[in-house]
């Protein structure tokens, strides 16, 4: 499990820590313990799960969303909500004789303050995800199949990509699509320059790099190493190529600076383009654009 977002929620992790710190020195500190058999064991089960999902929440937030507003409405509500669960739990084995009414009012008070501030933070949470959306769209096309996923650099793989093919060439009575194949030049001898560690950073940087410069119809996938394949539904090959010979411009142009260094270094890429014909399978097409591009790197061509 990735814990590097961890580090960026200190005051968020404090404050969850806090809650339950107050929550189980009042509880503890004010009241007595039961007997045994005045305790019930299956009300113990149930606030017990209660408090130690809300726990669990808290965790997953802090390790899986980044810092921000919607993060931070997210754990504080919870947090209220966590503060209610503990004295709910603790009072199963312990009885409060002259604080009882105001242990009661005390606990259920910050659990609707939770409930509303996670109401809200889901509010906002859908907001911020209609605008992901937006941009997410170019990372994937009709569906979503979060297995096929490539770690490094966020976009789809070659598998997702054969199935985008197909759904096209299924979709259309005459294939009206392009596909467009990019290699990095010299990556290797990037990667043995500068370690593997700053080769996956330049992955994701021209990952975003494609991205940015593609309509929100297209589709950009990782094909393998440093190839990438492009899918631009309802697109000849001229426009095709001009779109890839935009993104070979913009990356060509932009300064990558490994180990944030004050060192610059540009990349180049080689592309080739292939329109469907029909009778194309997703394969035969991913084939054909494939060895085009092999041919283009052998004979040191910038693009077919
Ligand atoms: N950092 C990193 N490197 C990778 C990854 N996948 C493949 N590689 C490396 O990519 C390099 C690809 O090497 P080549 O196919 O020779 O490509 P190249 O050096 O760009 O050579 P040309 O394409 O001929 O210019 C190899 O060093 C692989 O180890 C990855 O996920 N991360």
């Amino acid at each position: 499990m990735n814990l590097s977002l961890l580090a960026q929620h200190q005051r968020l992790f404090s404050v969850a820590c806090a809650s339950l710190t107050l929550s189980l020195t009042l509880s503890i500190g004010l009241g007595q313990a039961k007997a045994l058999a005045d305790i019930s064991w299956l009300d113990m089960i149930g606030e017990g799960s209660v408090a130690l999902l809300s726990l669990a929440w808290i965790f997953f937030l802090l390790v899986s969303r980044p810092p921000g507003r919607v993060t931070s409405a997210l754990v504080i509500g919870l947090s209220c909500f966590l503060f209610s669960a503990v004295l709910d739990l603790v009072d199963e084995v312990m009885f409060y004789e002259h604080t009882a009414t105001g242990l009661s009012m005390i606990e259920s008070i910050p659990s609707g303050i939770g409930m509303l501030i996670m109401s809200y933070a889901l509010y906002q949470w859908h907001q911020e995800q209609l605008i992901l959306n937006k941009q997410l769209q170019k990372r994937e096309s009709n569906s979503r199949e979060h297995d096929q996923v490539d770690f490094i650099t966020a976009l789809y793989s070659a598998e997702y990509m054969r199935t985008q093919i197909d759904s096209q060439l299924q979709n259309s009575s005459s294939p009206g699509f392009s596909v467009v194949m990019l290699d990095i030049n010299n990556f290797d001898l990037f990667n043995r320059q500068y370690g593997h560690d700053q080769g996956d950073h330049l992955l994701r940087e021209l990952s975003d790099i494609i991205l940015m410069n593609l309509r929100s119809t297209d589709l950009a996938c990782r094909y393998a190493g440093d190839r990438f394949i492009l899918l631009f539904p309802d697109t000849d090959l001229r426009t095709a190529e001009q779109i890839a010979e935009q993104i070979k411009l913009a990356i060509a142009n932009i300064a990558f600076k490994p180990n944030q260094s004050g060192e610059s270094v540009y990349h180049h890429l080689t592309f080739a383009a292939e329109s469907a014909i029909t009778g194309d399978a997703s394969d035969s097409i991913l084939q054909r654009v494939n060895r085009r591009l092999d041919m283009f790197k052998q004979h040191g061509q910038a693009h077919g």
